[in-house]
């Protein structure tokens, strides 16, 4: 087992009214290793707030965050974390913005610049390592910045809807290429969107959050089979499809008001 979320939960209290608002309740959640489990949810549901905790950038409430059954405090390297706002540094070209992650990685420059080399392929993008991020085409610096996380060599990558802003082409080459990084790393990824043709083309196991309060609401395991072709059209898609589609309609139900 690698990551478990045991029964979290995270209360914010407003500034000015001191009322407390209860983002996340009773979260219960194991990622395995070598998983790629996706998180879906609407807006406002959590899903940030879940990958902070487990990031380390905040504390739960109530409940508990463990990676490999050690109970978490605070941020560390064996967490990576890629947000929408990928933040690359614009003053280092893309092999540099990699470097930088492996400076506690690597003793010389010499092999900070060849591991560097090595996630840039990985990521397909060789050629680019001389360009600058304001240089770099649509797209292309969520590769780099995808690249920089897995270069610190965590044990989870956290993605958070890292793909959200991009136009349906570049985010499905997107999510082909982060299969593919996937199954030649083994890394245990948790990614998080709205989408649920995301959550089912890239998690082998989709997660769906309800809203107010944030909570799972059920998974659902994916075998789409070998990847030969696009899976986006065929009839098992079309079924995974309906019931992440039946789990977050039922949040929606739940609450829908009762006729009298
Ligand atoms: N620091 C904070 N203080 C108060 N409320 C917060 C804070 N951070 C988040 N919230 C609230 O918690 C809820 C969950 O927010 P969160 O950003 O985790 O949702 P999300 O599922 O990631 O949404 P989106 O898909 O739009 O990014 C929202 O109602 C949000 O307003």
């Amino acid at each position: 087992m690698k990551l478990r979320i045991q029964g979290v939960g995270k209360e914010f209290t407003g500034r000015d009214t001191q009322r407390s608002f209860t983002a996340l309740d009773d979260v219960n959640l194991d990622v395995r290793a070598g998983e790629f489990l996706t998180l879906v949810g609407p807006s406002g549901c959590g899903k940030s707030t879940l990958l902070d905790l487990i990031a380390g950038l905040a504390a739960p409430t109530t409940g508990r965050i463990l990676l490999d059954g050690i109970p978490l405090e605070g941020p560390g390297l064996d967490r990576g974390i890629v947000l929408q706002q990928y933040a690359l540094f614009p003053w280092r070209t893309a092999l540099s913005n990699i470097e930088f992650a492996l400076e506690g990685r690597a003793a010389t420059r010499r092999e900070r610049t060849d591991l560097a080399r090595g996630y840039l392929d990985l990521v397909g993008l060789g050629e680019f390592g001389d360009r600058y991020p304001h240089e770099l085409p649509l797209g292309v610096p969520q590769r780099v910045a995808v690249a920089r996380s897995l270069a610190a060599d965590p044990a989870v990558l956290l993605l958070d809807e890292p793909f959200a802003a991009l136009d349906a082409g570049t985010r499905e080459s997107l999510q082909e290429e982060l299969v593919r990084i996937w199954e030649r790393t083994g890394t245990t990824l948790l990614f998080t969107t709205r989408s649920i043709d995301e959550a089912v083309y890239l998690g082998r196991r989709v997660a769906v959050m309800a809203s107010r309060p944030g909570r799972i609401q059920g998974a659902v395991e994916v075998d789409l089979g070998p990847r030969e072709g696009d899976p986006r059209g065929g009839s098992r898609f079309g079924e995974y499809r309906h019931e992440v589609w039946k789990l977050l309609r039922s949040d929606v139900d739940q609450k829908a008001p009762v006729a009298s």
